[in-house]
């Protein structure tokens, strides 16, 4: 994990001023390779390091929609059969969201079959985050609420820009969504599934 963090720090992603900022060297050795299949999910992985960055790239404000979520999932399959990765950084391209969480449009006005295959998206990508074997860290570099906040829990560490202006939370009650008891007993109160 220290090792993680240091190497978090030599990329560049330090708090300052309520921002994490991603600086990375223009100049791409051998080593480092980088992918995308749709550009919403950007990968950039160092092989002397053995640390991928993986930006959200869908602007105006990273909302996961089931396109967003299969290129995530494809992403983090590519990452996990790369035997000299072993850790990830998640973070957002933007410059004051880390995500919106869950397109909202995505289960408004849609065949049951698409809320059905959009839902399991959903679990997969909760799926891949928490049971990976990367060492898995979020630098939230702004909002994160709903989906954002279910991305974070499902990471090893979290570490968020130091701005009062951000806000992280499952809000998803607001919408009338409510956690499944598995998730709340994971992640929420983790003691009541020991
Ligand atoms: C395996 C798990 C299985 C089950 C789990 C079930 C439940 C528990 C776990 C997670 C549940 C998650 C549910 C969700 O994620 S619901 C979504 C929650 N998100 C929100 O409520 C965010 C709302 N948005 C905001 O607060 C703001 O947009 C902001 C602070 C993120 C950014 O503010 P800005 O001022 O920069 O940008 P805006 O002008 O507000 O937005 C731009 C644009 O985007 C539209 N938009 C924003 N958020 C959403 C959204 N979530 N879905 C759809 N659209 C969204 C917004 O309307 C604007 O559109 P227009 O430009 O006006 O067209």
């Amino acid at each position: 994990m220290a090792a993680l963090l240091k190497q978090s720090a030599r990329l560049g992603l330090s708090g300052r001023h309520g921002q994490v900022f991603c600086r990375l060297p223009w100049a791409l050795s051998f080593q480092r390779y980088m992918f995308n299949a749709n550009k919403k999910i950007l990968v950039e992985m160092d092989k002397s390091t053995g640390v991928a960055l993986m930006k959200m790239a869908n602007p105006p404000v990273n909302l996961l929609n089931l396109e967003t979520l299969t290129e995530f999932a494809i992403s983090m399959e590519k990452l996990e059969l790369d035997k000299d990765c072993k850790g990830l950084i998640l973070t957002s391209s933007l410059s004051k969201v880390f995500t919106a969480g869950l397109d909202i449009m995505e289960m408004c006005g849609k065949s049951p079959e698409h809320v059905t295959e959009f839902w399991r998206a959903v679990q997969e990508m909760w799926l891949k985050l928490y049971g990976s074997n990367l060492v898995t860290i979020a630098a939230i570099n702004g909002f994160s609420p709903g989906a954002g906040c279910l991305m974070a829990l499902a990471c090893d560490y979290r570490i968020m820009a130091d701005n009062v202006k951000y806000s992280i939370g499952l809000n998803e009650t607001q919408l009338g969504i409510v956690a499944p008891f598995w998730l709340v007993t994971r992640e929420l109160r983790p003691s009541l599934f020991s």
